[in-house]
């Protein structure tokens, strides 16, 4: 069973991905530009503070070693993919990838095998999603996977769920962390037991599955004047997994703490980047859990984080002293403030790209993009900031850019 401090973990790992998109949110267009909008800062903290975040960020990353095998850094594994939808578990799975996970398995019908492994020789794809012993089939496969990823491209065929409904159950019983996107939220908003109180699942709703799934577990509209306390609300509902509403602010819950990340990304609206954001998630949350409580300080509410530039806020549960339960802060400074210590007060003006550009040094040049995860191994060895890492992936792969590009996903 998942502890506290465990399940903490996997929420402390959205933050990670909230600092992490906005890496990912740099490229598209000229970089300069984007960090002057997606970090401009209005109240700048100190630069210990940045490192701190960074540091979060460093520390779930799992070492780049010689000394390491296939999939050690992660095996992740994509349930979706149907006759309709191909292109929703190809992103799912191919951001797993670019992120830094070594291998990303499909799960998919027949029908849309063949269409998604022309995508990419990267992706390991199994038709059995449809086939009668299509959970025997998954289950085979749970003991070499550190995550799955369900419900990208799944479509809504009754057939097709009551398997996805098999596969959660076996991996539940391994407990194996599931992020939830897309369709497989249309199986939990019918079947809510399948995940309560099951603290190893994040689930990323759109607003629309948001709403959705609020209606069938709440039995009632959320209060769309209260978005933290509805994501909360939910949550707490669901027995404190972890909710990430997307949307325009990405509104974070374990059902103790409520985090709002609102990093401007990319302004498109387009198909796809939510697909994007569960992929990637189901790497982070494996390494958030793998790096354990003492990496990310035991998860959300113990970090003494106050988050640099993304405007984070947060309404943290905190027990006023003296009182007998906890209460929800409303935040107030627009940027996160995770500890019961007081406030870090923020100094006026100064952007963050001014910070970066001044640390990075002229990052040599790479002769291949390589993925996220070895550049933010590099910066760890005395690299330069986060920018540098980001500048070492080299233009020249346009299709990483432009994947990379697409997916602005805060959570
Ligand atoms: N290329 C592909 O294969 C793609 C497949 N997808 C799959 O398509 C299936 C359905 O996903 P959808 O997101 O379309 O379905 P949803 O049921 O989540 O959304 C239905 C429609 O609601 C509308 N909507 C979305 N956000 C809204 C908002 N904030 N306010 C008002 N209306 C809003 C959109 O037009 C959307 O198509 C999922 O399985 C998903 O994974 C999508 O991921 C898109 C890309
Ligand atoms: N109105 C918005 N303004 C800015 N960013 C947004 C807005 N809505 C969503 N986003 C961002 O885009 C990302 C994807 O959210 P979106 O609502 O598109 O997911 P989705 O509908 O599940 O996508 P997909 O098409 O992949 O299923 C989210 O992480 C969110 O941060
Ligand atoms: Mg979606």
């Amino acid at each position: 069973m998942v502890t506290r401090a465990g399940a903490a973990t996997a929420v402390a790992g959205a933050v990670v991905v909230a600092l992490l998109s906005a890496a990912l949110a740099l490229y598209g267009p000229p970089l300069d530009a984007v960090l002057e909008r997606a970090f401009s800062l209005r109240k700048a903290h100190s630069i210990k503070d940045m490192e701190n975040t960074l540091q979060l960020v460093r520390n779930i990353i799992p070492p780049l070693s010689s000394t390491k095998h296939k999939g050690q850094d992660g095996r992740i594994g994509v349930v979706g993919g149907c006759q309709e939808y191909t292109g929703a578990p190809y992103f799912a799975a191919i951001s797993a990838l670019k992120v830094g996970a070594d291998l990303s398995h499909v799960f998919c019908a027949s029908a849309a095998a063949p269409v998604i492994k022309a995508y990419s020789p990267e992706l390991i794809v199994h038709p059995v999603l449809d086939s009668p012993n299509a959970v025997r089939e998954v289950e085979k496969w749970l003991p070499r996977l550190h995550a799955l990823v369900v419900g990208p491209g799944l479509g809504r065929d009754d057939a097709l769920l009551r398997n996805v409904q098999g596969i959660l159950e076996a991996s539940k019983a391994r407990d194996i962390p599931v992020v939830i996107d897309a369709d497989g939220l249309w199986l939990v908003a019918q079947q809510p037991a399948l995940i309560h109180g099951y603290r190893k699942a994040v689930l990323t709703p759109n607003h629309m599955e948001f709403s959705r799934l609020y209606d069938a577990v709440l039995r009632g509209p959320m209060d769309s004047d209260d978005s933290h306390g509805s994501v909360l609300r939910l949550s707490q509902a669901l027995g404190n997994v972890t909710v990430v509403q997307k949307g325009e602010r990405d509104i974070l819950s374990n059902g103790q703490q409520v985090l709002v990340c609102s990093q401007e990304g990319s302004s498109r609206r387009c198909g796809g980047q939510g697909d994007l954001l569960s992929g990637s998630l189901g790497v982070l949350v494996h390494w958030a859990l793998l790096a354990g409580p003492e990496k990310t300080n035991g998860g959300i509410s113990d970090l003494k984080l106050t988050i640099w530039g993304p405007e984070i806020e947060t309404g943290v549960k905190t027990r006023a002293q003296g009182s007998c339960g906890p209460q929800t802060t409303t935040p107030t400074s627009p940027h996160l403030l995770l500890s019961p210590s007081p406030q870090v007060q923020p100094s006026p003006g100064g952007r963050v790209w001014r910070l970066l550009s001044h640390q990075a040094v002229q990052p040599p040049s790479l002769p291949e993009a390589r993925s996220l995860h070895h550049h933010l191994r590099h910066d760890r060895r005395g690299g330069g900031g986060l920018q540098q890492a980001l500048r070492n992936l080299s233009p020249r792969r346009p299709e990483v850019n432009r994947h990379l590009g697409r997916g602005r996903a805060c959570v």
